[in-house]
């Protein structure tokens, strides 16, 4: 467990303290994938390195097992941050090294003199994140993807407890991203590692996190499952976070619905209620009509979940509304005016 209890960060410039973190508790979970999104500024690199203390809290303890980071002394720092690998969004790779003296690099660093067991383990390591082709190349001679994998496997060579991962797609095309999110949800599944990453862009907390904090002006508003946040955001900023997620005829959702006759509705359809066929049945048995306005069905993770906005007409819109909620159906009323679905 990751435990931060009443952490809060400034920054001195030009001799003033500079807040950078309001105070916030936060627990994350051994073996979850944790995200933490916000906009640039908002605070997500402070929260990270806070973790292994690569920057200070101005006040609050942090910790981690039983260990509380901030108490230690640097021999004991360095030790603990063994157990906690970083990879970065612009790789940090030694370009005059090859890909195998790169992923070497910290097992040297943490004391291995064997050259056989570092050449085993660099082996096992680009084996694992598909590389074991490019062991001779050089940074340069490789796409930014199979940086990132090399920055996965450099990171993972300490076998570290947890991963943290700040902004690690986000120079990354949309394709490669997919691709190395899959790599960092196979390792946090194999290795049972627990994984923080840092973003701006919710798609890559929907594929991924099993739990999310949004930050937005150095305070945390948000906190909670990702399919919580994801299909019920409170807070505006989330809300804005969501939308961008959304493909684009789901924009069609945040149109005024003033016009259209009946009661709007938007239906999230969670697991196995994704496919069950409620909605017909329910239509049928209680005579309600119902018009889809917009609609989507993904996945959240591993979660598949569908939305479902619609105009319901008729005498029974309430009955049919329970039997709905009873299939495990989530409802929302919408109305034109609410401010959650203006744009
Ligand atoms: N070393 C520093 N000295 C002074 N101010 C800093 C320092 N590092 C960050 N800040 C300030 O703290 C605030 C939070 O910055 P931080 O880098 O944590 O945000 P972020 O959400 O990671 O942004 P980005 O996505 O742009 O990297 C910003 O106002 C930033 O200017």
């Amino acid at each position: 467990m990751i435990r931060f209890q009443d952490v809060h960060k400034s920054y001195r410039v030009d001799g003033k303290d500079v807040p950078a973190l309001q105070p916030f508790s936060l627990d994350i979970a051994d073996g979850e994938v944790f995200g933490i999104i916000g906009h640039s500024g908002a605070g997500k690199s402070t929260l990270i390195r806070l973790i292994n203390l690569l920057e200070r809290p101005s006040g609050g303890r942090i910790q981690i097992g039983d260990v509380d980071m901030t108490t230690l002394s640097d021999a004991q720092l360095r030790q603990q941050r063994q157990r906690i690998g970083m990879i970065f969004q612009h790789f940090n790779l030694l370009a005059s090294q090859t890909v195998a003296e790169n992923v070497a690099f910290p097992l040297r660093l943490a004391g291995e003199r064997d050259a056989m067991a570092i050449r085993s383990r660099v082996d096992e390591l680009l084996a694992r994140v598909g590389l074991s082709a490019h062991a001779g190349k050089y940074p340069s001679q490789l796409s930014g993807g199979q940086k990132q994998r090399v920055g996965i496997a450099r990171a993972l060579a300490n076998r570290p407890a947890i991963l943290l991962c700040d902004e690690a797609t986000s120079a990354l095309d949309p394709q490669t991203t997919a691709s190395v999110l899959d790599l960092l949800a196979q390792i946090n599944r194999e290795l049972k590692l627990t994984v923080v990453l840092i973003t701006h862009e919710m798609d890559v907390v929907r594929r991924v996190c099993d739990r999310v904090a949004v930050l937005d002006a150095g305070a945390i508003v948000e906190n909670g499952p990702v399919a919580d946040v994801f299909l019920h955001p409170r807070h505006a900023t989330t809300r804005r976070f969501v939308n961008e997620a959304l493909p684009e005829e789901a924009a069609g959702e945040q149109a005024p619905f003033a016009h259209v006759p009946g009661r709007i509705l938007r239906l999230s359809f969670r697991g196995d209620a994704t496919w069950t066929p409620a909605l017909g049945r329910v239509a049928r048995e209680t005579g309600v009509d119902f018009n889809i306005l917009a609609g989507r069905i993904d996945r959240i993770k591993d979660l598949p979940y569908g939305q479902l906005t619609l105009a319901m007409q008729g005498d029974r819109v309430d009955d049919a509304l329970a039997h709905l909620r009873q299939a495990g159906i989530e409802i929302e009323e919408v109305t034109a005016s609410s401010p959650e679905h203006r744009a």
